[in-house]
C-alpha cells in the first residue's frame, strides 16, 4: 500500500474530493467527467507540475484563488502526510509531515510516481530528453549522489553556453575554467547512468521480459552524449567554433539517450502502435521493480486511457507486467469492464472509483 487517503480541492473540475485508494485502482467515467485529473493531482503531488501543461493556472479550478491536494502515504508501518498548494500568483507551498518544504525534489522522494499516457509513445518516436528523463528519475531514486551533480552540472553548462553566446574576447581562457567542472561532473553523471541503466538491463531482460516473445532479442543501447571513446576534453575543444556558431554546448551528458533496437530495426520501426505499448509498459514496470529493489521504496504507476488501442490478449499481457511491480496503481478508463483483462492477471486488492463532473459517484 502507497497513499490511503488523498484529497484535492480546487483542482481542475474537482472542487473538493476525498478517496482512500486501494493497490490497484479504476477510475472511470464519461470523456471531459475529471478522471485523468485524478491522475494529474498525484503527479503533481510528486513532481510539483502537471504532466499535462507548463501553464499551473490552467489547473486551478477556474474563480478559485488556489488549489490545495493532500496526501497520506503509509510504508513500514509509518504514515507521511504530505501537500502542494499553488495559487493563481504562483505560489507554490509544499508540506511533508507537517513541515513546510523548499524543495520539489523531496516531494519526489517521498512519492516516486511514474506516468503512462496515450501521448507516452513519443517517447520512441520524440526527441532525446524524454528517454534521458526516463533514465534520470531512476538513477536519482537509486543514487543518491546524482541529484546534486545533476544540477551542479547544469549551472555549469548554463555558464558555458552564456559564454559560448557573449563570444567575451578571453573565452578560451574562461571556457577552460569551467571545463575541467564541466568534463569532470559530466564523467560522474555518466557512470552513474551507465550503471543503472547496466543494472536495468539485467532486471528487464532476465526477470521481467523473459516470458514475452515480443521482448526476446531486444537490445537497449546507452549514448552518453559525445563519442564515448573520445576525450571529452577533446570533444569540447574540437566542437569549439561549431558550438560558438550555435551558442550552446553540443556534446555532452545533457545529450545522453537511449535506444531500442530490434534484430531488424528501431524498436519504432519494427513494432506495431500496440506492441510498442506493451514495450513501454515493460520499461515502466522494470524502472518501477528496479527501484522498489534497490530502495524498497514502494512507487505508484498512473496509467490514463489503459484500454485505448489495445486488444484483449495484449490487455492480459499488460496486466501480467504490471503483476511483477508492487506499485500502487492507478488506471483511467471510460468504462470500467475494458480493463478487466487487466485485473484478472492482478491478485490485489481493487477499488471502483466513478467520476462524473468532477465527483465522485461510488467510492
Ligand atoms: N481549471 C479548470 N477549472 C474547471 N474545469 C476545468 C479546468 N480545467 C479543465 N477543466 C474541465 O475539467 C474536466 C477535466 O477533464 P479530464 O481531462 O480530467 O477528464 P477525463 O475524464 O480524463 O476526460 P477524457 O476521457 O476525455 O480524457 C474537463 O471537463 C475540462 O473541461
Amino acid at each position: 500500500m502507497s497513499i490511503t487517503s488523498l484529497s484535492l480541492n480546487d483542482f481542475r473540475n474537482v472542487e473538493a474530493v476525498s478517496l482512500s485508494p486501494q493497490d490497484i485502482n479504476i477510475i472511470y467515467g464519461e470523456n471531459g467527467s475529471g478522471k485523468t485529473s485524478f491522475l494529474e493531482a498525484i503527479y503533481f503531488l510528486s513532481h510539483g507540475r502537471s504532466f499535462r501543461t507548463n501553464k499551473y493556472r490552467n489547473v486551478i479550478r477556474h474563480g478559485a484563488q488556489k488549489f490545495t491536494l493532500h496526501a497520506k502515504k503509509h510504508s513500514n508501518n509509518l504514515t507521511i502526510p504530505m501537500g502542494i498548494s499553488k495559487n493563481v500568483q504562483g505560489e507554490t507551498q509544499v508540506r511533508i509531515q507537517g513541515k513546510a518544504s523548499r524543495r520539489i525534489s523531496d516531494l519526489a522522494q517521498v512519492l516516486p510516481v511514474q506516468v503512462i499516457t496515450p501521448e507516452s509513445y513519443s517517447f520512441f518516436f520524440g526527441g532525446p530528453k524524454e528517454r534521458r528523463a526516463f533514465i534520470d528519475l531512476g538513477v536519482f531514486h537509486v543514487e543518491h549522489e546524482f541529484l546534486n551533480a545533476w544540477q551542479n552540472f547544469n549551472r555549469i553548462l548554463k555558464q558555458r553556453n552564456a559564454l559560448l553566446k557573449q563570444r567575451p574576447r578571453d573565452i578560451k581562457l574562461q571556457l577552460a575554467v569551467w571545463d575541467k567542472e564541466f568534463v569532470r561532473l559530466a564523467q560522474h553523471i555518466t557512470a552513474l547512468r551507465e550503471s543503472y541503466i547496466e543494472r536495468f538491463k539485467a532486471h528487464f531482460f532476465d526477470r521481467l521480459c523473459a516470458e514475452l516473445e515480443l521482448m526476446q532479442g531486444l537490445k537497449i543501447e546507452f549514448h552518453c552524449g559525445w563519442k564515448q571513446s573520445d576525450s571529452l576534453a577533446d570533444v569540447l575543444s574540437e566542437n569549439l567554433e561549431r558550438d560558438l556558431a550555435r551558442g550552446y554546448t553540443s556534446r555532452g551528458p545533457h545529450k545522453a539517450d537511449i535506444t531500442i533496437k530490434t534484430d531488424v530495426g528501431a524498436a519504432e520501426h519494427v513494432f506495431s502502435r500496440g506492441q510498442l505499448k506493451l514495450l513501454l509498459y515493460a520499461l515502466k514496470v522494470a524502472q518501477n521493480s528496479l527501484i522498489e529493489k534497490e530502495t524498497g521504496k514502494q512507487s505508484l504507476l498512473l496509467i490514463d486511457d489503459l484500454p485505448s488501442e489495445l486488444s484483449e490478449d495484449t490487455k492480459r499481457k499488460v496486466g501480467e507486467l504490471l503483476s511483477h511491480c508492487q506499485a500502487q496503481i492507478f488506471i483511467t478508463t471510460i468504462e470500467s469492464e475494458s480493463v478487466s483483462a487487466v485485473l484478472e492477471a492482478l491478485d490485489r486488492t481493487e477499488a471502483l472509483f466513478h467520476v462524473k463532473h468532477g465527483k465522485l459517484i461510488t467510492r
